[in-house]
């Protein structure tokens, strides 16, 4: 079974359009792009894109990509201050000189829909979530969709990046998921991942994950968007070798990468109901 992140982001986004409609909001993104990074220009314009569609208003900072750290972080105070920007989204990888910690601290916890800010990321691993990263919560979201209960699982996630490996843990094991992280220094990394009922791979390395290290029926979703030698874009995992092993697995392109932004849109409603009128 192919899970298609596509198709249910589709869904999503048309059901996200009616319960705006619905609520009567009028949510505000406003998106913080700094440099002329080609895939983060499309990733953002997606962004802007997804916003219109579902009825959020967007706001585009762009800043050149000499900007200093002090620059950025007035950014972000400015948009902090602003009462009509709901969420405020700083995409990553911002240039080497910026210090992208100080700009994840700066974007107040209540309007980061990003879910990165420390405050956010302490209530996820506290096992209370108000804002969850958008691709991992995305991950979840897909899961659900299809009907795939983490409970009682034994889930592996190879990465252990703070915006992606961490917080996938984190979700899975709140979802009652019993869960291992694997990374670089992991002993006989195949001997782990082929016991997974639902194996997560974020490790950006390019079709990386192969048959033997895939359990017979297990359940494989790539957070990977990397390039292979041609050029082409592809998942940590050798989907064409390794899909006959599955239950379900998730494609590259055309799996988390469009529920990252269906979240994005998500989470910036919630940050809208969370401001119009308390608890959601
Ligand atoms: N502030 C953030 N920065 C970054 C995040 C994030 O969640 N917040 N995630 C990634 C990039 N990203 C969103 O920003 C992202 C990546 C990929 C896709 C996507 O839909 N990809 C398509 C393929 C698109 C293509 O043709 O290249 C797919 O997988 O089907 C969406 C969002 C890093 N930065």
């Amino acid at each position: 079974m192919i899970l298609d992140g596509k198709q249910t982001s589709e869904k999503r986004l048309a059901l996200l359009r009616e319960k705006i409609e619905e609520s009567g909001l009028y949510p505000r993104l406003a998106t913080v792009l700094v440099g002329e990074d080609p895939a983060s220009q499309l990733y953002v314009k997606m962004k802007h894109r997804a916003c219109e569609r579902v009825g959020i208003g967007s706001i585009a900072v762009d800043l050149p990509g000499t900007a200093t750290t002090q620059e950025v972080l007035d950014t972000v105070h400015r948009l902090n201050e602003d009462p009509m920007i709901d969420g405020i989204l700083v995409q990553l990888p911002l240039p080497p000189q910026v210090d992208t910690h100080s700009i994840i601290e700066a974007v107040s916890p209540e309007k980061d829909v990003d879910g990165f800010h420390p405050t956010n990321l302490g209530r996820l691993f506290s096992g209370s979530p108000v804002f969850s990263p958008c691709t991992p919560l995305g991950v979840m979201t897909l899961l659900a969709e299809y009907g795939i209960n983490p409970a009682g699982r034994r889930a592996v996630v190879i990465g252990r990046s703070i915006d992606v490996g961490r917080p996938m843990a984190a979700l899975l094991l709140n979802a009652d998921a019993t869960v291992t992280i694997c990374h670089s220094k992991t002993q006989d990394l195949a001997a782990v991942t082929s016991g997974a009922e639902i194996l997560v791979s974020a490790i950006g390395k390019a079709r990386f994950v192969t048959p033997e290290m895939v359990g017979d029926g297990a359940i494989v979703i790539d957070i990977g968007t990397n390039y292979d030698e041609n050029g082409k874009l592809c998942g940590d995992v050798d989907f064409d070798k390794v899909e006959w092993k599955t239950a379900g697995i998730s494609p590259v392109p055309g799996g988390v990468g469009p529920m990252t932004i269906a979240t994005l849109m998500e989470n910036t409603f919630a940050s809208a109901r969370l401001r119009s009128c308390g608890p959601l």
